[in-house]
């Protein structure tokens, strides 16, 4: 059986009124957001922001002092810790460096979990083990160490490891950080794969701009300790917010500034400096939405899509109008694909759905030459 035979839709996660302080320094408060079953969501927001604290805190890792996370039925601030303990079997977490344990190799580090949590006989360990080792790409470098690996297949193995007590949603701090932008692309790429294998809840914090306007469904970022908005893409994409438009274009011009934000005299002079033609950086060109990327070929169609489109269609007209519009094409270019396809849209065609070509592997996976080592995975 693969893997995403085995798969039921993620929980939702649904955050109300949060607050949380470091002693006198406030991080972020009244933050309010749900995290749709099953899609994929990004936390965008400058360095310092809270997103970490806040990947924290969703798990139980740190306690706001206000607030409300509803798990599944529970809110995580109020339950007792046995009732934490079961619900935090229902994440898998890749923190930034993989969080690996330096001692052990590949293969027992994505068994740790098992061991630890499970009754597993040793044969299934196996089974599960490499079976996540093969999907992110590391079948032959089972016996490294941490160490003896680059960054990008650390955070893959981190990533396996994060799989393997098949979770229902999966939380990603950086998974950018430290890589190039060729090997961020292949990392999108893998986090996508995964939702659309497993389906499951994913939240991922980044400041990468680019991964930010490919591969979420939903965006939100934290400024100026609050949540400045959260929904689906296009909403994010298309805002005119200054904070909002000069993250996603990487540019000095704007409330941002080196240590978070800027007084009014500084943005002022900047102008100024712009207005001279002075360069202040970034790629203030892009504007607008581009193609979500897609699992690649040969993976099981994601059915987040069809649900996130439904769920859209009935919050249009909540949104601001350049949203709108932007939906609207999506659903629009949506519809004549299905009409193109036989009108298979949102028609419960399930899971036989595969997108075609590609090289593939016996799971689907597609797979990318390797480079060095013949047996070392596909890519890192
Ligand atoms: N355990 C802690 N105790 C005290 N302060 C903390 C703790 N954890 C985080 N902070 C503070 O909270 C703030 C937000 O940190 P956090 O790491 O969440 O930011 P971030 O948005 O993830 O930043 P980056 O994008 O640079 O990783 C920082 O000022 C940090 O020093």
């Amino acid at each position: 059986m693969t893997s995403w035979e085995e798969s039921v839709v993620g929980v939702e996660v649904s955050v109300k009124g949060l607050t949380k302080s470091f002693g006198v320094q406030k991080i972020w408060q009244d933050v309010t957001l749900t995290l749709p079953q099953g899609e994929v969501s990004a936390l965008l927001g400058p360095s310092g922001t809270g997103k970490s604290v806040f990947l924290k805190s969703l798990i139980g890792l740190l306690r706001p002092e206000e607030g409300e996370i509803w798990i599944d039925g529970t809110n995580i601030m109020e339950c007792s810790s046995k009732e934490l303990y079961e619900i935090r079997k229902l994440f898998g977490v890749l923190f930034q460096d993989g969080a690996l344990f330096g001692s052990m190799n590949l293969y027992d580090n994505t068994a740790f979990p098992l061991r630890e949590h499970t009754k597993k006989k040793e044969s299934e360990i196996r089974s599960i083990v490499m079976d996540k080792l093969e999907l992110v790409g590391l079948t032959g470098a089972e016996d490294k160490l941490p160490g003896e690996i680059s960054g990008g297949m650390r955070k893959r193995a981190g990533l396996a490891r994060a799989l393997v007590l098949d979770p229902e949603i999966i939380l990603v701090d950086e998974p950018d950080s430290g890589l190039d932008p060729v090997r961020t692309t292949y990392i999108s790429q893998l986090l996508l794969n995964i939702n659309a294998q497993i389906d499951a809840t994913t939240l991922i914090v980044t400041h990468n701009i680019n991964l930010a306007r490919t591969v979420p469904d939903n965006i939100g970022m934290l400024f100026r300790k609050k949540l400045v908005m959260f929904g689906p893409r296009e909403v994010l994409l298309t805002s005119d917010e200054p904070a909002v438009k000069q993250f996603l274009n990487g540019t000095m011009i704007g409330p941002i500034g080196m240590s978070e934000e800027k007084d009014e005299s500084q943005m002022r002079e900047e102008q100024k400096l712009a207005d001279a033609g002075h360069n202040l950086g970034g790629v203030e060109d892009v504007e607008g939405i581009m193609p979500q990327m897609e699992p690649a070929p040969g993976m099981p169609y994601r059915q987040a899509v069809d649900r996130r489109r439904e769920r859209v269609r009935g919050i249009m007209h909540e949104l601001p109008d350049s949203a709108q519009q932007a939906i609207q094409e999506s659903l629009d270019e949506a519809d004549r694909q299905n009409d193109e396809h036989g009108n298979q849209g949102n028609d419960g065609r399930g899971d036989d759905r595969r997108y075609d070509d590609g090289q593939q592997d016996g799971y689907g996976n597609y797979r990318e030459p390797a480079y060095d080592s013949p047996q070392s995975g596909s890519w890192r």
